[in-house]
């Protein structure tokens, strides 16, 4: 493995890594800066937990302290804590420069954004909504000139998943100039290979880290099967011998829906566990508080949905815990990368009930990794299985008290006004399609039946048949 100067990094830089720890490349730093460094357009593929952020950090500040100006970097990314992290590191790192980054995410003060964009900085990171509508409502900055175009998690930023990008992605496209570098990192390219070379249109320098296996060899990838009404009491017996086990830990527990993790907040500070949450439906200075305090252990357990599951880097994280197991093992992928990074350990258990067990083989096959039961002793959670199930539907009825469902309903209809749909006509329609469905599946459920129903009188006559064939020939040999 080279040193980062023979990488062709600057003294300063190479000063400013090793303080903060950087002495030596990682493979994914060794094998790509060399190349965004020549100019070429990047696409890096690497596991979770590997540097990919500082691969493509490093280069841009070497080349922005050659010919310093604003707006000369656009980093995309798809979640709003993403971007805060990966401005940090563009901060730290660019200090000596006196870099002059701008955060662009949705759920924040959009005229300060603005005011922050006209003043040219150098350095723009933003999710793709957010950023698209400051290009649709204003001229005040423009683009035009940027010399990096990064997208980090490329390949959750071009699926098109719950949340689609595609739109607004064009619209940023639509104001970049065609000269630019574009590079593309994810713990999970091969998937979308094809849509993401015709991004990086000038044969993108391609390297993706050799390994058998998609996941880290420090993580210690368990599971546990139980049935759906047990889960919540293994969780608790989890996190109960984890902490009598361990001094200093954090978890970070990946639950399916936002009011699931509202419930299971509120359920284990029942269980006076130190929880916090992060999900969606959180305005965006809690969830920015909230992940702050875990980030500095004031709360030892986050819990969150999805939109934590992909680059946040807390190192003091050992446990991840699937509440849910992860309907695609790209997801699960990246879920069980908030641990075991950077060299360290960790240990990932899934809770699995008999209806996920083609989704951990799925997994498995793709991960190339077997996961391992955990061990539980199965009466320490018969122990407290009443208690966690009353505890659960007390925090589902305190819940129902409050107006989380209602504002669920409020933020699907903004949502909508701001795709330019009209929530009421979108209502309508989607009562329209559910009519059509259930009308198709019963009469599927009806032409089933009816094959049923003629199989059996086939059958039937078959029997009928074969019983008088009996009856004649037992009469012939009478005869
Ligand atoms: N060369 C290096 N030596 C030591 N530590 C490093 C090095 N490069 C990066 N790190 C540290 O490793 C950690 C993980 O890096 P980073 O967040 O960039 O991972 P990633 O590959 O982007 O992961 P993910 O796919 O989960 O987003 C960070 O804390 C970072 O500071």
């Amino acid at each position: 493995m080279g040193d980062l100067s023979s990488l062709g990094l600057s003294d300063w830089l190479v000063k400013q890594c090793k303080q903060l720890g950087i002495n030596k490349p990682t493979p994914v730093q060794e094998n790509c800066m060399p190349a965004i460094l020549e100019g070429r357009d990047c696409m890096g593929c690497a596991k979770t937990g590997s540097g990919k952020t500082a691969a493509f950090v490093l280069p841009v500040l070497q080349k922005l302290s050659e010919d310093p100006y604003g707006i000369f970097c656009l980093v995309l990314t798809p979640t709003r804590e993403l971007a805060y992290q990966i401005a940090e590191q563009f901060r730290v790192l660019g200090k000596p420069l006196g870099l002059r980054d701008c955060i662009i995410v949705g759920g924040m003060d959009m005229v300060a954004q603005a005011l922050e964009l006209s003043n040219q900085p150098h350095v723009v990171v933003a999710t793709p909504g957010r950023l698209a509508d400051h290009i649709r409502s204003s001229n005040t900055f423009s683009m035009s000139r940027i010399k990096f175009l990064i997208l980090d998690e490329a390949d959750r930023l071009l699926e098109q998943g719950c949340t689609d990008f595609t739109k607004d992605l064009e619209v940023i496209m639509g104001i970049l100039p065609a000269k630019r570098q574009t590079l593309l990192f994810s713990a999970t390219l091969t998937d979308t290979l094809q849509e993401l070379k015709n991004i990086a249109m000038n044969k993108p320098f391609f390297w993706e880290s050799k390994s058998e296996t998609r996941t880290v060899e420090e993580l210690d990838q368990r599971y546990i099967l139980t049935p759906e009404k047990v889960k919540d009491a293994y969780l608790i017996h989890l996190i109960q011998t984890f902490t009598d086990e361990h001094d200093d830990w954090s978890i970070i527990i990946f639950t399916n829906t936002c009011k699931n993790c509202q419930i299971l907040t509120m359920m284990l500070r029942e269980f006076n566990f130190p929880t916090i949450s992060l999900h969606s439906m959180m305005k965006q200075k809690q969830r920015f508080a909230n992940l702050a305090k875990f980030k500095a252990s004031v709360y030892k357990i986050l819990i969150a949905t999805d939109v934590a599951a992909r680059g946040l880097d807390i190192p003091t994280v050992q446990v991840v815990i699937n509440h849910n197991t992860p309907g695609l093992p790209k997801i699960y992928i990246h879920r069980v990368g908030r641990t075991a990074r950077a060299g360290r350990n960790g240990v990932s258990i899934t809770l699995v009930t008999q209806y996920d067990i083609h989704l951990v083989h799925s997994i498995e096959e793709q991960i190339q990794t077997k996961l391992k039961e955990y061990p539980v002793q199965e009466k320490e959670v018969h122990k407290i299985l009443t208690q966690v199930n009353v505890t659960r539907r007390q925090c589902e009825i305190k819940l129902e008290s409050t107006d989380f469902d209602e504002k669920k309903e409020i933020n699907k209809r903004k949502q909508l006004i701001l795709e330019g749909k009209d929530p009421d006509l979108e209502a309508k329609r989607r009562a329209e399609l559910e009519k059509i469905k259930s009308q198709k599946k019963l009469f599927k459920q009806k032409i089933q039946e009816n094959i049923e129903r003629q199989k059996h009188r086939q059958l039937k006559k078959k029997l009928m048949k074969r019983k008088q064939m009996k009856k004649k020939k037992a009469a012939q040999t009478t005869v």
